[in-house]
């Protein structure tokens, strides 16, 4: 095998066009490091497991669908335990940080970074920065063992708090430095996993001895590479509710509309399979979608047809759709600590133009109820799969951070558990791809126009045989397409 790495990627290469996405080891940048037997070897719940370890060699394609005369492609290192490890467990000192908006299944990540640290590998010193990158340098820190965090699995939100904004290289660097931490484990968006990227660079251009980990967050599901991201199962399940209720407004009063804004700042995942999930919505707004609201073949032409037909509509509408037609009324753009940009209010907007349309048709009264459960989907505990989900990915990450790997995330690739770089997942977005399979689902289900001339279907499709040229996998490579 031929290595080729520069600073972002740690590329090899092998027979016929096999490539290894690798990431980076304290060896790389480090010599004569120490390392032990792993101590689950000793542990009596795995000692038993057949072939615990993971063979050095073992990795896991990016694409699954393959052609005959494909080449084998990209690969991803595979997570899990090693026959040895790069710390003694007396010498890890660990900490956590969650950082940017909330996510079911915060809390589970942290019991389960802090319990794999103690229960798998005997380390017991793990502290919780409070409040998010921030906390490293302007709060006092926490002591995390498995007592502490025994029952927080069944809360919403992160015990150790979050924020945006705040991201001081020197500063957090120099309080890992300080502090004595060498496994910093980071659990956030792609925000967040920018910033640990920042903070792994600095690591290893001052030579310490410490690894960087994360774990990558959003219920938006918009992370690219992996399957799918922790919390989203819960987020679209909470979304039923608010859906629900909207069906049941609308169907009860004449010409009922529910109309429920779910979130989704550049991506529409959680109003698509929401909306799948539920079979009740009659319109779903994405903002891969471009829609128009008067003329034929426009979107109040839909909801009058509709309400004719039906006598009640229910709308999902993703935060982020539709944001340059709200422009147009309110121009006004501000952004928050992180430099994220503040959406408009979509789901008010919309409720305003359907409720503006129908005023002028005295012989059509309309009911509109506008549901916003934006906060609510996010704020909950995670549910059984996402937690199992959580568990697996904060014990896939120990184990790589254990083996001294760094500048990682853990991602779940196919149903496989691996570690990727951090550069493969911070320079794009997942979107829900509109010349899929899965957004002609929708578009079957709601009977929904899907408000593309033939002019822009044309072009998206060259747009998308463009992507698939470049050898991406379009919103396939995220398991959330079938
Ligand atoms: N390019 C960057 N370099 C360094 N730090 C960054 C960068 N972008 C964001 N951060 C830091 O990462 C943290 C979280 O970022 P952000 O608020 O964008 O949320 P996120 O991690 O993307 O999560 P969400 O899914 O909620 O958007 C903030 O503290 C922010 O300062
Ligand atoms: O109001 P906050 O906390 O900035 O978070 C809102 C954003 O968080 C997200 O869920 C991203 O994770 C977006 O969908 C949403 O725009
Ligand atoms: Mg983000």
């Amino acid at each position: 095998m031929e290595e080729h790495s520069d600073s972002q990627m740690k590329i090899e290469k092998g027979d016929y066009g096999y490539v290894l996405e690798d990431v980076p080891h304290l060896t790389d940048y480090i010599s004569n490091l120490n390392t032990y037997p792993n101590p689950l070897r000793f542990n009596p719940a795995y000692s038993v497991v057949k072939q615990y370890f993971i063979d050095l060699d073992d990795t896991v394609p990016e694409k699954v669908i393959v052609h005959k005369n494909d080449t084998r492609g990209v690969h991803f290192r595979r997570a899990g335990p090693r026959q040895n490890v790069y710390f003694s467990p007396d010498e890890v000192h660990a900490c956590i940080v969650t950082c940017g908006g909330l996510c079911p299944g915060l809390n589970t990540v942290i019991r389960e970074i802090v319990c794999a640290l103690y229960h798998m590998y005997g380390v017991t010193r793990v502290l919780g920065i409070d409040g998010g990158y921030r906390g490293f340098y302007s709060k006092n820190t926490r002591t995390l063992t498995p007592k502490f965090v025994n029952d927080i699995h069944k809360r919403g939100g992160t015990i150790l708090g979050s924020s945006r904004g705040g991201h001081d290289k020197s500063k957090i660097v120099d309080s890992i430095q300080d502090r004595g931490i060498n496994q910093v484990y980071i659990i956030g968006g792609d925000g967040t996993q920018k910033g640990a990227a920042v903070i792994f660079e600095e690591i290893k251009r001052r030579g310490i001895k410490a690894v960087v980990a994360g774990i990558p967050k959003t219920i938006d599901n918009d992370i690219a590479v992996i399957d799918k991201s922790f919390g989203f199962d819960t987020a679209v399940e909470e979304a039923q509710r608010a859906i629900n209720a909207a069906h049941v407004e609308a169907e009860s009063a004449e010409n009922g509309i529910g109309v429920v804004k779910l979130m989704g700042r550049y991506s529409g995942f959680i109003a698509m399979y929401a909306t799948l999930a539920s079979r009740d919505v009659d319109l779903c707004l994405i903002p891969e979608s471009p829609f128009f609201l008067e003329g034929e073949g426009g979107l109040l032409e839909y909801v009058e047809k509709r309400l004719k037909e039906m006598g009640h509509m229910v709308i999902v509408v993703a935060e982020g759709a539709g944001q340059e037609l709200v422009a147009q009324s309110n121009s006004a753009t501000a952004k928050d600590a992180s430099g994220n940009k503040l959406l408009k209010d979509v789901g008010m907007w919309l409720s305003d133009q359907i409720k503006a349309h129908f005023a002028s048709k005295k012989h059509m009264p309309i009911t509109l109820k506008y549901i916003d459960p934006t906060y609510m989907i996010r704020a909950v505990p995670s549910n059984a799969s996402d937690n199992i989900y959580c568990t697996l990915l904060a014990q896939s990450c120990v184990h790589g951070a254990m083996a001294g790997f760094t500048g990682f995330i853990s991602g779940l690739v196919h149903g496989r558990h691996t570690y990727i770089p951090f550069s493969r997942i911070v320079d794009h977005h997942n979107n829900v791809v509109i010349t899929d399979r899965m957004w002609a689902r929708v578009l079957s289900s709601t009977n929904q126009p899907s408000f593309l001339r033939p002019k822009e279907l044309i072009e998206f499709q060259k747009a998308e045989e463009h992507v698939l040229m470049e050898g991406e996998n379009s919103s396939s490579s995220s398991g959330t397409s079938f």
